[in-house]
């Protein structure tokens, strides 16, 4: 065995678990959110250093600055004001327009929903085709999971891939007369999205929905002002969106568009509360009360010190399920990266891998692997203290599963070089306002991140770069030639 393997297998020299030495410093509560890091791998010492450290990196001001609309995104030179999105004062940067857009998007929601907006012929609209991608899709996908009822008046599908068997099975669910479309794209120049629309524009107008009655059964969301141009439609059929939000941001936005029309005005600005709160809690507390800074200050802990590359989301609630490939996409796009934004190399780890599934479903799955393979890893447990059904003997069963796995997931033996650093997110129920703080919990957790390592979360040029080529590559060049072509320009 070389020195160098035989290092890696070695136990660390201390994993020490927080609530050894500091109990007191484990549990936070704001926003109905309780965090317990108590199963974190730290010394009492430690902790406070890394407090102090946080401190010293000016994390908070960052924060508060990204809030009052300072150009954080530096690669692209923009504000980053989701939270913009869900202020309720006029003091927030930008106020005046996103009220001004939000009033037409709930006046356009609050018609299809009460029937004055209907098809073509007079039908009421029953299903909404989402077209979008990445953060044009998978954050309104994570809130209609949560918050659906198990027979909504109005049905959403959401057409993502550019693969046509989810076409086709969406398009034999739905009648086009009472279907309305909705393209969601802030850029609209995003291949699948083009393709999936051009083919649905295809079905209503092979059902005889042409001409001016087209409108009444497509808009568009986008932040690309020719948006209604492109697609032929009015331009009242578009709901903006902006530069300074990026895309995996957005869900607060017009790209909630879906949400609205099948959750209600009032869901969704409930939704938008939620998230208010938790903005509010993360410029205000102190770095040690406050959630979203303990949760980006034992990443980046587990990151740089701990050698841990991996981080589990197990929620135990049907309802969040969906919130694990929304996690992925906003750490893994915003903090996956290497280079500083005056493009130095960063020193060490930084962004980790992100995954997860059903927390149930996943203990007759890979725990085995969690519990005694070779790995260490971050995990969030998330469950809430109300289920959101009637039948208490499931809720008993569940909830005495994440509890036990919480603890089962950090026991091992103490020589082991492999083990697991667990957070645990307690919700008292899943409302829109709880899943609001849930989710602007996770944005500020990882956009503190990218301060902490010294990134910008707001671009993603890995991405641009595979778009590019992925163009290239239908056109017929080698992406070999085309990746060296890009690289030259
Ligand atoms: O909304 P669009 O402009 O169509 O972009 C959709 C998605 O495209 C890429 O995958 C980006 O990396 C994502 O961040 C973005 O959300």
């Amino acid at each position: 065995m070389t020195s160098a393997s035989s290092k890696k297998n070695q136990a660390p020299e201390s994993v020490p678990f927080l609530r050894d030495s500091a109990p007191d410093r484990t549990e936070i509560r704001a926003c109905g959110i309780k965090l317990d890091i108590s199963r974190q791998r730290i010394s009492a010492a430690d902790f406070e250093g890394l407090l102090k450290f946080v401190e010293k990196k000016g994390l908070l001001e960052a924060h508060r600055a990204m809030v009052q609309g300072a150009t954080v995104n530096q690669g692209e030179h923009r504000q980053a004001l989701h939270t913009s999105l869900r202020a309720f004062s006029a003091e927030a940067p930008r106020y005046d327009e996103v009220l001004a857009e939000r009033k037409r998007l709930f006046d356009f929601a609050q018609r299809v929903r009460d029937g004055r907006w209907r098809g073509c012929r007079g039908d009421r609209i029953t299903d909404v085709i989402n077209i979008g991608i990445g953060g044009s899709e998978m954050g309104p996908r994570a809130v209609w999971h949560a918050l659906r009822t198990a027979n909504p008046d109005l049905r959403l599908h959401f057409l993502a891939s550019v693969d046509g068997v989810l076409l086709e099975r969406i398009l034999s669910v739905c009648n086009p007369r009472s279907t309305l479309v909705v393209v969601s794209s802030k850029s609209f120049t995003t291949r699948e999205t083009q393709v999936n629309a051009t083919a649905v524009d295809q079905w209503l107008l092979d059902n005889g929905i042409v001409g001016a009655d087209r409108s009444r059964h497509m808009v568009v969301v986008s932040a690309n002002p020719e948006a209604a141009d492109i697609m032929c439609l009015p331009p009242e059929n578009r709901f903006r969106l902006w530069n300074w939000v990026g895309g995996r941001f957005s869900v607060w936005s017009s790209i909630g568009l879906p949400v609205v029309l099948a959750l209600g005005t009032e869901a969704f600005t409930e939704f938008l509360m939620g998230a208010n709160e938790m903005d509010r809690h993360s410029v205000s507390a102190d770095e040690g009360e406050n959630i979203p800074v303990l949760l980006a200050m034992m990443e980046y802990w587990n990151a740089t010190k701990m050698g841990i590359t991996s981080h589990c989301l197990l929620p135990y609630d049907e309802r969040l399920r969906v919130i694990v490939p929304w996690l992925q996409q906003l750490e893994m796009e915003s903090l996956g990266k290497t280079h500083g934004p005056d493009g130095h190399l960063v020193e060490g780890n930084t962004g980790l891998e992100v995954w997860g599934a059903n927390g149930n479903e996943g203990q007759h799955s890979f725990y085995q692997w969690l519990r005694d393979g070779t790995g260490r890893t971050s995990i969030d447990l998330v469950w809430s203290e109300m289920p959101g059904h009637r039948y208490a003997e499931h809720y008993r069963v569940l909830l005495a599963n994440a509890r036990a796995q919480a603890e089962a997931l950090v026991m091992r033996g103490p020589e082991s070089p492999f083990f697991n650093a667990v957070s645990t997110i307690v919700l008292d129920a899943v409302t829109p306002r709880r899943l609001g703080a849930l989710m602007a919990m996770y944005e500020h957790k990882t956009t503190m991140l990218g301060h902490l390592f010294g990134l910008n979360p707001f671009d993603q040029p890995g991405v641009e770069l595979g778009k590019r080529l992925s163009r290239s590559a239908e056109r017929g060049l080698d992406p070999k030639k085309a990746l060296a072509e890009a690289s030259a320009s």
